[in-house]
């Protein structure tokens, strides 16, 4: 291949290792000049968004949050956590100039040379609560997904302030501390339907015990319909709250059928998605959605997702409260680290994660 000889890197074997062992990651194969994709990202055909239907005849809805004690903003949300799984909300109270500031962050961090970066790979990181690393599960995908990351665990302030980089920390630790007046609203919103009349301290440790915010860099990309930025997949949070910037390619697969409706970016807005846990404590109600993204042919993209969770060593599984009108259980109790490892160690598969909770 023409574009990776001249880059010097012979063959699948040098590119993977120079991306994935070295800590370049696929910003620094991007940054060679590539004219063509090099072999391990190019997709099967059947995964390439391209040969998917995508549909612009409907969209998420938008909800415009400003007034909490709305009962149509309640009724909207959890509509749309049944009906769609995905939603964006406007007037969130989250300050522009936070989530300005997490984006310049995350360029920030990604524009750091690979010595620094190689510092947070798995095998170098000081903590297991700092990952950089790239495309999904790498030991076991058949083709790389087009995008590097940085995983941030929130365990606490004083954490964070010792281990997160220098280079984005605090503006990461400041996205996740101004949203969690919105995530804490939008979860009693979405369980008082469930017959949930309250969130006890109990409650709040199993929906929101554990955070983690990640910093996804999709770098430009040659021959991007060859390719994913991410594969299909749901996620195994139990809310994710996402901060996009204005290039747009994640796209949600329609509930009832085979087509994909793309997440237009919109200014200040916040995308928010029901995740796995929540699925499995409503009992299959709110809807954890497949969604991807595309890699993109002129642009850097850069998103910002808080996955809100259980505790690692929380037991979850359809809540009493839901199960009290009789209705039959479609899911066991899993330990969620037991799940979450489940979704890490496999690549990145649609929907067969929940089969793992599945009675
Ligand atoms: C995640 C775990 C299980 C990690 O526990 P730990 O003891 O640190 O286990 P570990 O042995 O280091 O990790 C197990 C494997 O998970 C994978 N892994 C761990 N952390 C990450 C990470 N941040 N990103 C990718 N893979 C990871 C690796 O494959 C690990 O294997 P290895 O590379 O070490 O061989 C623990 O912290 C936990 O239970 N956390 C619960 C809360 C939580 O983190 N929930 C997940 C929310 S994330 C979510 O919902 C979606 C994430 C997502 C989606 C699409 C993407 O494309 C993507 O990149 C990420
Ligand atoms: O980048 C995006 O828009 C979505 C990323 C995503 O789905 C994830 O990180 O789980
Ligand atoms: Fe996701």
């Amino acid at each position: 291949m023409a574009s990776t000889i001249s880059t010097g890197l012979f063959n699948s074997w040098d590119v993977t290792n120079f991306v994935v062992n070295q800590g370049h990651g696929v910003k620094g194969l991007a940054e060679m000049g590539l004219e063509t994709l090099p072999k391990p990202y190019v997709q099967p055909l059947e995964e390439r968004i391209t040969m998917s239907k995508t549909t612009h005849e409907e969209s998420i809805p938008i909800i415009d949050v400003s007034n909490w004690n709305d009962p149509n903003v309640a009724d909207s949300i959890c509509n749309a956590a049944e009906k769609w799984g995905f939603f964006q909300i406007v007037n969130h109270g989250v300050p522009i100039h936070v989530l300005e500031n997490v984006k310049d962050a995350a360029h920030g961090f990604f524009g750091l040379p690979a010595e620094e970066k190689r510092m947070y790979l798995k095998d170098h990181s000081p903590t297991n609560n700092v990952r950089f690393g790239t495309s999904f599960s790498p030991q076991a995908e058949k083709a790389l997904e087009w995008k590097d990351y940085l995983s941030l665990f929130y365990v606490s302030d004083d954490e964070a302030t010792a281990f997160w980089p220098p280079v984005c920390k605090d503006e990461a630790l400041e996205f996740v501390k101004k949203s969690e007046l919105v995530i804490r609203r939008l979860l009693e919103v979405l369980m008082k339907r469930l017959n949930v009349k309250e969130i006890d301290k109990t409650k709040e440790l199993l929906l929101m015990g554990s955070k983690r915010i990640n910093l996804n860099y999709y770098p430009k990309c040659p021959n991007p319909n060859l390719t994913v930025g991410v594969g299909r997949h749901s996620d195994v949070s139990a809310l994710t709250l996402l901060l996009q910037d204005d290039i747009g390619g994640l796209y949600v697969r329609k509930m009832d059928g085979n087509s994909w409706i793309h997440v237009p970016p919109i200014s200040e807005s916040l995308v928010i998605n029901v995740g796995d846990a929540l699925q499995i404590m409503s009992n299959g109600r709110y809807k954890s959605i497949e969604h991807r993204v595309t890699a993109n042919g002129s642009k850097n993209r850069v998103s910002v997702p808080i996955f809100v969770n259980p505790r690692p060593f929380d037991v979850i599984g359809p809540l009493l409260e839901v199960l009290e009108n009789g209705e039959k259980p479609m899911y066991k109790q899993v330990l969620y680290s037991d799940y979450v490892k489940h979704f890490f160690k496999k690549a990145h598969d649609g929907k067969d994660t929940l089969e793992f909770a599945k009675i």
